[in-house]
């Protein structure tokens, strides 16, 4: 038997023995419950520690248990794998891919060989070991094999990953994390850092895995504390929710700022682009803090507390000297409220106790809590309903003047007001920028509970306001900020990343760059780049590291011809059909026409039980699902509908991208529609199919009168 072949055997063998040893280990953990808990709650925990290692040590057979092989200069071998395998005497058979013993995989080269003298990788094919490739570290000679300037070898494993035809939801990329992302998911839990990175270099990938690898390496602190990840949108969400279960952490929470800040009330309004801006300037922050702060008032009178037949009491003065120097102590609102009633009852306590009567401990609180305090207090500190407070400045000129004086022009003041106003707080119609003060407001009120870390996708999009909704949530924590200034859609997005580290209260933070990248092919990023002098000057395009150019086209065929001439139905691979957002009802009905099963991304929550029902009367063939053919599985389906407002995150094999003049024109201003249409020619993998009219925008420097534009077609 040639030695590839034995060696390919034993290999196989050794997967298998692996796979029992899991089997072992699981049955293990099956056996033990919560009765080896000393009490109730000590069982509780357990039985949920447990549960938690009974899914971490499932077995799916489609999923490699190992994908990679380190030999020590030492002699030792590891294979690296999802999770930790060991043998009955507890020897490693697996190592986890973020345990140190790891790094070498990931990032020794033949120059800077980490101890390792050669790596192995794998091929799988549903879960069956078809192949390995081997990379020697010690060849030292450059010339030798293949080695290229950076020390790292050609890779086929790794290049038929990275140019695999995409299709469905994104997929974790452990097996194939290249140096410098790997630098970044290993960076320190208390580094807070940004990630800028041209579309497709992997930004969200490596901000999933580092939310994985920190929670191995720090799991009892932050399964304890907390780790957020924020999306742009639920769909985007959707789009990424398999990649941390996958990896085995299924504690990580997912969520959109909306979300987040959902709890202060339900959206039920939107608002022009230029009010929502303002609303998320970082000086609403101040205008906001007056505000609060000014219900504080001075104390005119003396406070008199009946107690048996004494009347004790607080001169204005000494009540105004202790609000003073309650406020001195910059504490949260609510709190300072709470600190100047055991002020004014310690004033209390001090004269009872100079008549020599024994008090005992508690009756600093008692007094604190009797009604003359709490009400002396309450009038001259009240509380603060943040919907109220919000409700006041927007219907009240003269209350916003008075604290956004020297922060906002009148003209702005001007703009923040209702022009009709709703009768009462409760019956006020909050936009999303409005729940983002009300955050702001609950926060000055009272501290906002922080998480262990947060993972933030397109940062770059928030505004002044939302990033320090974020900020405070990871006040005793830190951020991983990911983001591409030159994809900023939302028209109060950030120019600059010391601001948004500002903004987030982390200025030590700091940025990163990956510039490779792995999703959009030469040719296609070639075309986008046109746009980035005049979206992004100063910003690069990404190095494609794929082999492909990739196929571009440009069209102005009817959309019904060009359904049918792109030949969706025989595609491999995924299909994404971008379309201006007001486009999509009739481009869902020409699809419909065309006998094309589909699914509207941001559709699936609305698709709800009558999609369920219309996919239970299909036929076996699948293909009648409704009367326009919608498939409510949005990335399960081969072809998705894409309203370009959603397409921000996500990629699809091939793109067929509708009118990007319309594109351009439906955002509040140009920059911002260029920006827009820039994501949308950055989703394609392996081909983009433009079709448009006589109007593309100049930016892209095409000459469209001739329909096929000289010089990118592919
Ligand atoms: N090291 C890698 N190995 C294989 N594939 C990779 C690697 N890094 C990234 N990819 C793939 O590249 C594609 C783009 O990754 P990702 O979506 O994370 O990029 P992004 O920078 O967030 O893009 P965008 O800015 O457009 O949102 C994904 O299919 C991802 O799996």
């Amino acid at each position: 038997m040639p030695a590839d072949v034995s060696e390919l055997a034993a290999e196989r063998e050794f997967l298998a023995e692996a796979r029992s040893q899991l089997g072992r280990m699981r049955d293990r953990v099956a056996a033990l419950d919560g009765s080896y808990a000393g009490n109730w709650v000590s069982a509780e925990v357990l039985e949920a520690t447990l549960a938690r290692r009974m899914e971490q040590l499932t077995d799916d057979p489609e999923i490699p248990l190992f994908f990679g092989r380190i030999d020590l200069l030492a002699g030792e071998t590891f294979h690296i794998g999802r999770r930790h395998v060991s043998d009955p005497d507890g020897e490693p058979m697996v190592v986890d891919w973020r345990a140190p013993v790891s790094t070498p995989f990931y990032r020794a080269t033949a120059k800077e060989p980490m101890g390792i003298g050669a790596r192995r990788r794998y091929g799988f094919a549903r879960g069956h070991l078809t192949a390995f490739e081997d990379e020697s570290l010690t060849r030292g000679n450059p010339a030798d094999g293949g080695v290229d300037d950076d020390g790292a070898t050609h890779s086929e494993i790794l290049e038929a990953e990275i140019e695999r035809p995409r299709s469905g939801p994104m997929r974790d990329i452990v097996a194939t994390i290249q140096p410098e992302q790997d630098v970044i998911v290993r960076m320190p839990l208390e580094r807070t850092l940004v990630v800028q990175g041209a579309p497709g270099t992997g930004k969200t990938a490596v901000g999933l895995h580092r939310a994985a690898y920190l929670l191995y390496a720090h799991r009892e602190q932050l399964t304890r504390r907390g780790v957020l990840v924020v999306g742009p949108n639920k769909s985007f969400l959707r789009y990424i929710r398999d990649v941390l279960p996958a990896l085995g952490e299924i504690h990580a929470r997912q969520a959109t700022i909306e979300e987040i800040v959902g709890d202060h009330a339900p959206v039920r309004a939107a608002e022009g682009a230029d009010v929502a801006t303002l609303k998320g300037d970082g000086r609403m922050a101040e205008v906001l803090r007056r505000a609060v702060w000014s219900h504080v008032g001075t104390p005119e009178e003396t406070l008199v507390l009946p107690r048996g037949s004494f009347r004790w009491r607080v001169p204005a003065y000494e009540a105004r000297e202790a609000v003073e120097q309650v406020r001195a102590r910059d504490v949260r609102y609510s709190l300072g409220a709470a600190q100047l009633r055991h002020a004014l009852a310690h004033r209390v306590l001090v004269q009872i106790e100079e008549t020599g009567d024994a008090l005992d401990d508690k009756a600093w609180d008692v007094l604190a809590r009797t009604k003359p305090v709490r009400d002396y207090a309450a009038a001259v500190w009240p509380a603060v309903d943040p919907r109220r407070l919000l409700f006041r400045l927007f219907s009240d000129a003269e209350f916003l003047a008075e604290h956004a004086d020297g922060l906002l022009s009148d003209a702005e003041q001007a703009l923040l007001v209702w022009a009709r106003p709703p009768r009462t707080a409760g019956s006020a119609r909050w936009t999303t920028a409005d729940l983002v003060l009300l955050d702001e407001v609950t926060d000055l009120l009272d501290r906002t509970e922080s998480v262990a870390h947060i993972v933030v996708d397109e940062a770059q999009d928030l505004s002044a306001m939302m990033l320090r909704s974020l900020g405070r949530r990871a006040a005793t924590g830190s951020l991983t900020v990911l983001g591409d200034l030159a994809q900023a859609t939302t028209p109060w997005a950030s120019r600059d990343w010391a601001d948004v580290l500002g903004h987030l209260a982390q200025p030590d933070g700091h940025v990163e760059q990956l510039t490779a990248g792995f999703r959009v092919p030469a040719d296609v990023i070639e075309l986008a780049a046109r746009l980035l002098p005049s979206i992004a000057p100063g910003l690069e395009p990404p190095t494609a590291v794929r082999r492909t150019r990739g196929r571009l086209r440009f069209t102005t065929a009817p959309l019904d011809d060009l359904l049918v001439e792109v030949g969706i139905a025989d595609l491999e691979g995924s299909v994404g059909l971008i379309v201006p957002d007001a486009d999509v009802p009739h481009v869902r009905e020409a699809l419909g026409a065309v006998g094309l099963t589909f699914a509207v991304v941001g559709e699936q929550e609305d698709a709800g039980p009558g999609a369920a029902a219309a996919e239970a009367e299909a036929g076996p063939d699948g293909d009648a699902l409704d009367p326009a053919g919608l498939d409510p599985s949005e990335f399960e389906s081969h072809l998705d509908l894409v309203p370009a407002s959603l397409a921000k995150g996500l990629e699809f094999d091939h793109v067929v991208l509708l009118d990007p003049a319309a594109i351009v024109a439906a955002e509040p201003n140009h920059a911002t529609g260029l920006r827009r249409l820039y994501v949308c020619l950055t989703r394609a993998v392996t081909s983009l199919v433009v079709r448009h009219d006589d109007d593309l925008p100049p930016e892209l420097g095409l000459d469209a009168r001739a329909g096929e534009p000289a010089g990118v077609v592919g």
